[in-house]
């Protein structure tokens, strides 16, 4: 039996949160992940100021309670004083995987010189890889297309639930000899 993914998404905005703008960054990560994914899966989202302590809250949350697979952030990764969501992440991860951040700052240097202002990071807790995206709407897919092919295997690794993926949007990459449970 398939299990359905149940996969958090975090926008981290002081002003999103007071609702002085939309959040298109949380809505951008729903659509591309469900361009993507074709085995079932849903979405668990929250939306919440730069705040430290909250954040690592949220992420434990998703993470211990609601049995994400996987959690994606948005915004507070820059250098702005209230910038916080690498901190409150790492914060909370038992293990970090700085490729993640590597190839996403490589990859969005194509697209603006800026990219290295983020300080975006990736780890784990427990089953579950937490990923951080800068704030921009248009860094979503930028950042997701890079990293995403091999999130399905590292997920796999984890014994969470079997990404599949529609391969005419993204192609991901699992070695031969792993095959669905
Ligand atoms: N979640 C979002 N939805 C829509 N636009 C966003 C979002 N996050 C950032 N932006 C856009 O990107 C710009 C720069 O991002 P910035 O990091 O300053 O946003 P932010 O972290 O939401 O800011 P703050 O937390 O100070 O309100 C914002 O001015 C806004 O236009
Ligand atoms: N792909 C991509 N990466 C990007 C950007 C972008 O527009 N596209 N913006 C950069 C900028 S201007 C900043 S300040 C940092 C941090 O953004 P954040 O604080 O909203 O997370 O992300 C950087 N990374």
């Amino acid at each position: 039996m398939t299990l359905k993914a149940r996969i958090g998404i975090v926008t981290v905005s002081d002003r999103a949160s007071q609702g002085i703008y939309e959040d298109l960054s949380g809505a951008a990560i729903i659509d591309t992940l469900s361009s993507y994914l074709t085995s079932p899966w849903e979405a668990v989202y929250r939306l919440i100021p730069d705040e430290k302590d909250e954040i690592s809250e949220t992420l434990k949350t998703l993470v211990d309670d609601e049995k994400c697979c996987m959690v994606i952030t948005t915004g507070g990764t820059g250098p702005a004083v209230r910038d916080v969501t690498p901190e409150a992440t790492e914060a909370v991860c038992d293990r970090l995987m700085p490729g993640f951040g590597e190839l996403m700052r490589m990859e969005s240097l194509k697209y603006v010189p800026t990219a290295i202002l983020s300080r975006q990071t990736a780890g784990l807790r427990g089953n579950s890889l937490l990923l951080n995206l800068p704030g921009k709407p248009k860094a979503i897919r930028q950042c997701l297309d890079a990293v995403f092919p091999a999130i399905p295997y590292c997920i796999d690794l984890m014994d969470g639930p079997y990404l599949v993926c529609d391969e005419k949007v993204i192609r991901v990459f699992r070695p031969k000899d792993s095959f669905p449970q």
